[in-house]
C-alpha cells in the first residue's frame, strides 16, 4: 500500500498565538479510513483545515502523494482532495442535482460544461446515499441532516482520492449515521482514503481502520481501533468511564457507563 498522506512533525497556531497541535505525525494509506478523536476544542477541525491547504502549518509538511501540499496549485489539490466542512449552511439556493454537479468542476477544463457521464456520476451519488428524491430540491430549503448527506453525494461525485469529512454524521439522525459510515467503509473499498472527525468513539469500531486520540495538543495515541478505543484512553481523553463491549464476533462496542448520581451536581439543591 502507498501513503496518499503524510503528516510531518506539524504544529499550527492562530496569528502566531499558543500552538493548537504540535508534533503531530500520521501516515493515510490508500484505502484507509482514518477517525480522529479527541475532546472539543483540541485542533480537530484544524488539523483537516491544514491538511486541506486551507490553513497553514507554522512548521512541519503535508505531503499529498510525496508532493508538499504548499507546492500544488488550487486545481490540482482539488482533483485529489474532497472535503466537507463541519457547518454545511449555504446562502446559494441552487437545486440539489446542481450542488452534487459542482463535484464534478475539478474534472471540467475552463470552458466544458458537465456532459452525460457527468450527469450520471451525481445521480448515482445521490442513489448511493438514498437521497435521489431530493434530487429537484432548492439547498436551501432542506434539513440540516439533508444537507449533509447532499454535501456527502458532492463530495462523492467529485471522485477525489482522499476525502477529508468534519464530523460528517453530527446532523445525522441514528439511522442515516450507520449508513453514511456505511458508504464511507464502502467507497474505502474502491481504494478512496478517507480522514473523518467524530465525537463518537464507537463510530472508529464501525467504519475506521485507525484511529487518531487528539489530546491536549497533540497525538495521544493512533493506530488499530481495537488497540486505540480502549477504556483507560477514553477515560484519559474524555474523562468519562465506558465498556468496551465485544457484542459478536464482527462487533466491538463503545458504550458509556451510567451516569453517577454525584457527578450530577448540576446546581440544584
Ligand atoms: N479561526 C480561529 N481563530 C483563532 N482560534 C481558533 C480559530 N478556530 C479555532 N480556534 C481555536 O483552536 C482550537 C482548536 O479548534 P478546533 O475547531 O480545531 O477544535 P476541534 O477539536 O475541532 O473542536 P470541536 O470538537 O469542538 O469541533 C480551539 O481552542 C479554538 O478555540
Amino acid at each position: 500500500m502507498s501513503n496518499i498522506m503524510d503528516i510531518k512533525n506539524a504544529e499550527f497556531s492562530y496569528n502566531g498565538k499558543k500552538s493548537v497541535f504540535k508534533n503531530v505525525n500520521l501516515s493515510i494509506e490508500e484505502g484507509d479510513v482514518l477517525c480522529i478523536l479527541g475532546p472539543n476544542g483540541t485542533g480537530k477541525s484544524t488539523l483537516i483545515k491544514c491538511m486541506n491547504s486551507l490553513l497553514k502549518l507554522k512548521s512541519g509538511e503535508i505531503l499529498l502523494k510525496n508532493k508538499s501540499i504548499y507546492s500544488m496549485k488550487e486545481t490540482e489539490l482539488a482533483k485529489i482532495i474532497g472535503y466537507i466542512p463541519q457547518s454545511n449552511s449555504s446562502i446559494f439556493a441552487f437545486s440539489v442535482f446542481d450542488i452534487v454537479l459542482m463535484g464534478r468542476t475539478p474534472h471540467l477544463s475552463l470552458t466544458s460544461v458537465p456532459g452525460t457521464k457527468d450527469y450520471k456520476i451525481a445521480e448515482e451519488a445521490l442513489k448511493g446515499l438514498g437521497i435521489l428524491h431530493l434530487k429537484n430540491k432548492i439547498y436551501t430549503e432542506i434539513s440540516g441532516g439533508e444537507r449533509q448527506l447532499v454535501l456527502m453525494a458532492r463530495a462523492i461525485a467529485q471522485q477525489p482520492e482522499i476525502l477529508l469529512l468534519d464530523e460528517p454524521t453530527s446532523h445525522l439522525d441514528f439511522g442515516n449515521q450507520i449508513r453514511t459510515l456505511k458508504v464511507i467503509k464502502e467507497l474505502s473499498k474502491t481504494g478512496l482514503s478517507v480522514v473523518m472527525t467524530s465525537h463518537f468513539p464507537d463510530h472508529a469500531f464501525l467504519s475506521c481502520n485507525k484511529v487518531a486520540i487528539m489530546n491536549q495538543g497533540t497525538i495521544m495515541e493512533t493506530g488499530k481501533p481495537e488497540i486505540v478505543v480502549t477504556e483507560h484512553n477514553m477515560k484519559q481523553a474524555y474523562g468519562i468511564d465506558v465498556k468496551i463491549l465485544d457484542v459478536n464476533e464482527h462487533r466491538r462496542a463503545c458504550i458509556p457507563m451510567q451516569i453517577q448520581e454525584s457527578h450530577m451536581n448540576i446546581g440544584c439543591s
